[in-house]
């Protein structure tokens, strides 16, 4: 049978972080040792501050370092809005982890949607798939981006990135990027990675705190098999890890894993 994801739990989200930060730091050694740089994509939601308690604390040890400047950060999805919007989510990561890392530890590369589209969704997630294909070689070569991280939220209808159940986009096979026009959580008018590309990633992390998610990870690890958290499960396996709080899976019985690299 094949490997399934694992799923790590921890008795609040403050303890989540130290276990992320470290598989977050493993992840970058290997994309590091593989091409030189970290290739990692992050979504919005609440992610980027449970991100920011994680990588921001203070390294325990030389391996515990967080080489920013080798970092090249996309988005996993991005709402059609200024970059300064409350509602972009390169403004909410830039807010709260971006402008915290400070001085004299290097900063990363961040790859942001090209403001000049926004008024076309089409356009917008094409520019962005060739921002893509520039910074993974061309797509005469590579039939996929491999990112060496996806950092994701799983919405409590069990979305990921911009990716709703039961919508057409899931059906996606050839664009790196696809628009969305329709987006059941505001705004309406998005872009995001495709399933294709998602699955394809090296590893792939979730984050779901709070008692809010529990039905929705009762569905994604027991029933919801169309579920595009669980489209992702199946798609990565072993490759896909979930970072949770107890109050989160609360009488899921999936199996949770003690946390190891
Ligand atoms: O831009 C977005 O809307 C997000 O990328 C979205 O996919 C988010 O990650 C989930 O909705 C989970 O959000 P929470 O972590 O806030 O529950």
């Amino acid at each position: 049978m094949a490997k399934q994801a694992n799923l790590y739990a921890f008795p609040t989200a403050d303890a989540l972080a130290p276990a992320l930060r470290s598989y977050v730091i493993s992840c970058q050694e290997a994309g590091i040792a593989r091409h030189g740089v970290f290739k990692v994509a992050v979504s919005g939601g609440s992610l980027p501050k449970t991100l920011a308690q994680a990588l921001l604390a203070p390294g325990a040890s030389d391996a515990d370092t967080v080489k920013w400047d080798q970092w090249e950060i996309f988005f996993a999805d991005e709402r059609a809005v200024p970059l300064d919007h409350a509602d972009s989510n390169y403004g909410l990561l830039k807010a709260e982890l971006l402008d915290k890392i400070g001085e004299g530890v290097g900063q990363p590369t961040v790859h942001a949607i090209d403001p000049e589209a926004l008024d076309d969704a089409q356009e917008l997630a094409d520019r962005y798939e060739k921002l893509l294909v520039r910074s993974f070689a061309s797509r005469d070569s590579v039939k996929l981006p491999i990112f060496d991280l996806l950092l994701l939220g799983c919405g409590p209808d069990g979305h990921t990135c911009s990716l709703f159940p039961g919508h057409a986009l899931l059906r996606e096979t050839s664009a790196w990027v696809a628009p969305i026009e329709d987006s059941p959580k505001p705004p309406a008018r998005r872009v995001t990675l495709t399933l294709p590309v998602v699955t394809h990633a090296v590893r792939v992390a979730f984050v779901a705190t709070g008692a809010g998610k529990k039905e929705v990870m009762k569905e994604i690890f027991e029933t919801g098999k169309g579920l595009p958290c669980a489209l992702v499960n199946e798609g990565t396996g072993e490759r896909c890890s979930w970072f949770v709080d107890n109050a989160a899976v609360e009488g899921v019985s999936y199996p949770k894993r003690p946390f190891s690299l």
